[in-house]
């Protein structure tokens, strides 16, 4: 059943901080998937970046898979470019309702942070080619897409504003 909420986007659109505020505020568990894989291989993003994006790509998947397996009721933030494979967004589907954070780029430039970011380390313009790339991914994966484009907490609201009986029904029973 679909009982996790899963944040996909664009890096830097606010997957990681808007799971962690909903989590807080709907007292559900939280797991940001990068930082499982960084606790998990006891390694960086960028460590595993340096050996490749293959490498870190084929670890993600293994952790998409096992968090969709595990977590229930359970709010999880992807890494932007888990759509590249179909694999763990059908995984992620089987437990999840999947939630597109749609940022402007503009938005997204302007406080990206790039240091722990190892695809953005040629600068930031690569925001655009990925923008290009993915936006039709995450449109096509999303079963809900929700405009972050004034504040945090508007988005906080139009996410539990608009959330599935198959979450709701066990924060109220
Ligand atoms: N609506 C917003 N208003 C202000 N800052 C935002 C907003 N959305 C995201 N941010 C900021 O953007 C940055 C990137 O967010 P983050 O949660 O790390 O994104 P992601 O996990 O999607 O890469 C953070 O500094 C976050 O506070
Ligand atoms: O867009 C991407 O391909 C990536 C986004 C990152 O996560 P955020 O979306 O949280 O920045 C992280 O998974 C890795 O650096 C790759
Ligand atoms: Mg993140």
């Amino acid at each position: 059943m679909k009982t996790n909420i899963v944040l996909i986007g664009m890096t830097g659109s606010g997957k990681s901080t808007i799971g962690e505020k909903l989590s807080q505020q709907l007292g559900m568990p939280f797991k940001d998937i990068d930082l499982f894989i960084e606790h998990t291989t006891k390694q960086s993003i960028p460590e595993l970046f340096e050996v490749s994006e293959a490498h870190f790509r084929a670890i993600e998947t293994k952790a998409c898979k096992k968090i969709a397996a595990t977590e229930n009721h359970t709010v999880i933030s992807c890494g932007g470019g888990v759509v590249l494979n179909p694999e763990n967004i059908q995984a992620l589907r089987k437990t999840g309702w999947i939630v597109f954070i749609d940022r402007p780029i503009e938005h997204i430039i302007k406080d990206i942070e790039i240091g722990h970011r190892p695809l953005l380390k040629e600068g930031k313009g690569k925001l655009y080619q990925f923008h290009e790339q993915r936006l039709n991914l995450y449109q096509s994966f999303a079963d809900f897409r929700v405009d972050n484009q004034s504040g945090l907490e508007d988005v906080l609201n139009t996410i539990k504003n608009n959330l599935p009986k198959t979450i709701t029904h066990k924060r109220r029973g």
